[in-house]
């Protein structure tokens, strides 16, 4: 069994029910639609006036002779209906029979697709959940290879693509193949010699038809790929409009975006001729079937004379009964070859491995009450380290600023203290605890993080405020503005904390959003703050206010500040500078000052980004 088709299995479990009952169902559709094409025979008797004459109603004799017995009951009742109330109540009859067998028909049709729907949006609903819990699960590094884009395009195209596709495959298995059988059974009784033919056929055609979906699987999943591509393009312009816009790089976008769009169009093309071909494939070889039985068993009715004239329209009927189920086989084995493909890119996902983790017996830690300690740490994004036999301590209460230059590593030290990364060697210890034998939400629950990019999401200023606090009330929150200095502002807003911000928090100044995001850390009340302080330069009014809103947020707190404004630094009780990923001076700024090193070149250059 494929590999991928495996993996869904467990999915389709909670909706067991649902599959029972799908199968249950298709089997009545199965059974009541050749019954249908069975019951077509006693209407061409009737109408052709060469009924069975049957005046006695039959015993039952048991399963052996069912066939006999409920042929002859039927005619029974269309003698006795013709010879009482005339030829045109016996073909009513017959007629209403055909009728009530394909009512049943399409009922347990129509209910086999409803389960079957259960199941599908049922799968489609957990795959989607899990899927976005995975997404948020894994950690940072994993998305700094990844594209956003292809993350959506298999978050929303694959996993419905799957949903589409793969559950064909119960049809595949059940309703049609059943239909198949059914009609088969019925066509033997009728004539096994003809039905020879239809034996010779089917694996031929099987054949013919495998051979024709090879390829597609392969071609299937290159088409989800470059769809990928094709989301991460529109993703990517539609956040980065403004440059896109003011370095007139339309045109340069619209060529990415259309040699994408080219690609796939080719793939599906390529894909959509194979699929195409399906349908009338099987149709083809199919009348030429039917064409070949209507040859021969036309001489076995006009020359043999072994064959009943009506019995041969209904095996007829029959054999065309096959032609559509076998039509829908490999339509859908194609499909499903689609949702294969799919399939496996959804749960690419699902089985990536996160590497940080939480472990078995990680501790719950609720306060911190002495020291952050980084012990001779070591890390490398990539190969090359970034930090190098790091050591560090701080101490509760005091701000520590990170300053340096460019690449020194300074953000590198927010991302290991939040474990966004894990340390290659070396520890960080919260009161002697290790950070990788706590539990990352106690660990986050202790940390407040203010990115140097306020990150806003769409919605109310209230919305995005609680995220750190989500039970907090009105008044939590209008108090937390006020600390970060931001009040001032929203209170002129029209629907105050309830009004929307837009994408990003884009109807924002830059200044706005990072006093925003500090009432979001004041909010959350951490006892340790990581700021990654601005680095865009605001106007002198906004300055001061993102400024006091920083001071009032360290104040009584322990805080990691990266350092941009020599405002900040000068306050900090500690100031250590960087470089290569080496502390190489520690100290007070006047101390530093006196020392006449790095930093104090920093100072005159005013350079601290
Ligand atoms: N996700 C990443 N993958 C690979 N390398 C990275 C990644 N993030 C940062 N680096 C590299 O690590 C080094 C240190 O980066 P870091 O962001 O810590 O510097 P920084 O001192 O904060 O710089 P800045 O002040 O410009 O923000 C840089 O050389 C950078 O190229």
């Amino acid at each position: 069994m494929d590999e991928n088709l495996k993996k869904i299995i467990p999915f389709a479990k909670k909706y067991k029910s649902n599959v029972i009952w799908n199968v249950f169902h298709n089997i009545l559709y199965a059974l009541f639609g050749t019954i249908g094409m069975v019951m077509i025979f006693p209407v061409l008797k009737v109408l052709f006036g060469n009924e069975e004459k049957v005046t006695q109603l039959p015993t039952y004799e048991g399963l052996g002779s069912i066939n006999h017995y409920l042929n002859d009951t039927l005619f029974y009742y269309v003698n006795y209906f013709s010879e009482t109330h005339g030829p045109n109540y016996a073909l009513l009859l017959t007629v209403s029979i055909v009728v009530i067998t394909f009512l049943f028909k399409n009922l347990f049709g129509y209910l086999g697709l409803q389960n079957l729907t259960k199941l599908k949006t049922g799968v489609l609903r957990d795959l989607r959940e899990k899927m976005f819990k995975k997404i948020i699960e894994l950690p940072v590094p994993y998305y700094s290879e990844k594209r956003k884009g292809d993350m959506m395009a298999r978050m929303l195209g694959d996993i419905n693509e799957v949903q589409n596709s793969f559950f064909m495959i119960l049809e595949l298995i059940i309703k049609e193949p059943l239909t198949i059988v059914f009609s088969l059974i019925a066509m033997i009784n009728i004539s096994w010699k003809l039905t020879l033919f239809v034996f010779i056929f089917i694996p031929i055609s099987g054949f013919i038809i495998s051979k024709i979906g090879k390829s597609l699987k392969g071609k299937s999943k290159r088409a989800q790929q470059e769809n990928g591509q094709l989301i991460s393009v529109v993703e990517e312009t539609l956040s980065g409009l403004k440059v896109v816009k003011s370095y007139n790089a339309e045109n340069f976008f619209s060529q990415t975006f259309n040699d994408s769009v080219d690609r796939l169009y080719k793939l599906t093309n390529s894909i959509g001729k194979k699929n195409n071909l399906a349908s009338p494939m099987s149709e083809f070889l199919g009348i030429v079937v039917i064409s070949v039985l209507l040859f021969y068993g036309g001489n076995l009715v006009l020359v043999d004379k072994s064959l009943d004239g009506s019995l041969f329209i209904a095996y007829i009927g029959l054999a065309y009964n096959i032609l559509t189920p076998a039509k829908a086989i490999s339509k859908a084995s194609y499909q499903v070859k689609n949702g294969l493909a799919a399939a496996e890119r959804v749960f690419e996902v699902l089985e990536v491995e996160n590497t940080i983790t939480d472990k078995v017996d990680a501790k719950e830690i609720e306060k911190f009450n002495h020291e952050i300690q980084l012990k001779n740490i070591t890390f490398a994004y990539n190969d090359e380290p970034v930090l190098k036999n790091f050591t560090l301590t701080i101490p509760k209460g005091k701000t520590v600023a990170l300053v340096g230059q460019s690449g020194s590593g300074k953000s590198t030290i927010a991302n290991l203290l939040t474990r966004f990364y894990d340390v290659d060697n070396g520890e960080i210890l919260i009161d002697n605890h290790n950070i990788k034998d706590v539990t990352m939400k106690s660990l986050r629950g202790l940390t407040g993080l203010v990115t140097q990019d306020s990150i806003m999401f769409n919605g109310s200023i209230k919305d995005n405020i609680r995220l750190g606090k989500l039970d907090a009330t009105d008044e939590e929150i209008t108090e937390a503005l006020k600390i970060a200095n931001a009040y001032e502002f929203v209170k002129d807003l029209p629907n105050g904390i309830e009004t929307n911000i837009g994408d990003s928090g884009n109807k924002l100044s830059g200044g706005q959003k990072q006093r925003l995001s500090i009432a979001r850390a004041v909010l959350k009340n951490p006892p340790i703050m990581i700021l990654d302080e601005a680095t865009s330069a605001l106007d002198t009014e906004s300055e001061r206010l993102v400024q006091q809103a920083l001071e009032n947020m360290m104040q009584n707190r322990t805080s990691v500040v990266i350092a941009h404004r020599l405002s900040t630094i000068q306050k900090a009780d500690m100031i250590v500078v960087m470089q290569k990923g080496k502390i190489v001076e520690q100290g007070t700024h006047d101390e530093l000052l006196t020392q006449n090193g790095t930093y104090s070149k920093l100072v005159s250059m005013q350079s601290f980004e």
